[in-house]
């Protein structure tokens, strides 16, 4: 386990094991966004998610990574209001802002076009100037009067994105957006987010299984464990490709530890 290892320009934080702790990462803004407390999901008598203390501050960019099954999916959807937690609570601050998801499957509407697609249900009057707009923001403006069929997947989430940002979000929540994209097309989706992300100054929630992506983007790592041992990446340096590396390495190992550890608790249970 580690606790904490600075080196040149990435720092890591410890692993809280306290079920009451809350993870304060280093390069704390100022403005908290959201709040988990002891928060809980359980489906049945399966624990999706117990005990999660999480501050988001406004602007940051957090990645969510974790073995399968850890309930990072379910985290993102009770922050996304798609579904109620079992125990705890989620406390937005002042109001609840408005949220978008952006999923693996860009769930665009085959029949409706770009524009279409972009604009579906917003009815104010400059409602195609914005969607133009997003359209050129995201390499796509020569596309409006194409069909989802007609375009490429990173094309596609290209789409996706543009109506995630029609509505003006104050939270993005990406639940593997990138996932079926080849190599060179996710990279350049990547650098997108990114900066529409740093432009709109949009806090954003990441899951991904891709601990290379998560610190290439990401402010903060978080990697879901079981329970409440939350591990913590913070404050190193993205644009580092020394840096990326490393901390990727670490997080990558964060999970396999876990992995095995949970191996032996099912072990020692049988
Ligand atoms: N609707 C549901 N009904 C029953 N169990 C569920 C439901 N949704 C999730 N779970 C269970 O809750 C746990 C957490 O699932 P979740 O999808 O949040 O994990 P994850 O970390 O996102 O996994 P992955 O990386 O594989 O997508 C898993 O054991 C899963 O089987």
């Amino acid at each position: 386990m580690i606790d904490s290892i600075d080196s040149k320009s990435a720092s890591f934080e410890s692993t809280h094991k306290n079920e009451t702790a809350v993870m304060t990462p280093s390069n704390l803004e100022s403005i908290t966004l959201l709040t988990a407390r002891n928060l809980g999901k359980r489906y049945g008598h399966q624990i999706a998610l117990q005990n999660v203390n999480l501050e988001i501050q406004r602007g940051q960019f957090v990645a969510l990574v974790g073995m399968s099954g850890g309930g990072k999916s379910t985290l993102l959807r009770l922050i996304a209001g798609l579904e109620t937690p079992t125990t705890g609570e989620l406390d937005f601050n002042v109001e609840r802002p408005i949220i978008r998801v952006m999923f693996q499957n860009d769930r665009l509407l085959p029949w409706l076009d770009v524009m279409a697609n972009v604009t579906f249900r917003r009815h104010q009057a400059d409602v195609q100037t914005r969607a133009a707009k997003l359209l050129t923001l995201v390499g796509l403006s020569d596309f409006a009067s194409r069909y989802p069929a007609e375009l490429s997947g990173g094309q596609k989430q290209r789409v996706a994105l543009a109506r995630a940002l029609m509505a003006e979000p104050q939270l993005l929540l990406l639940d593997e957006p990138l996932g079926a994209l080849d190599a060179l097309t996710r990279r350049k989706m990547q650098d997108l987010i990114l900066q529409v992300c740093r432009e709109q100054n949009l806090t954003t929630i990441l899951v991904t299984h891709d601990v290379e992506e998560a610190a290439r983007m990401s402010d903060r790592i978080i990697v879901m464990k079981q329970q409440t041992n939350l591990y913590e990446a913070a404050g190193f340096d993205r644009r580092d490709p020394a840096t990326v590396g490393i901390v990727a390495d670490r997080v990558l190992r964060e999970i396999m530890d876990e992995a095995d550890q949970k191996q032996t608790r099912s072990t020692n249970e049988d």
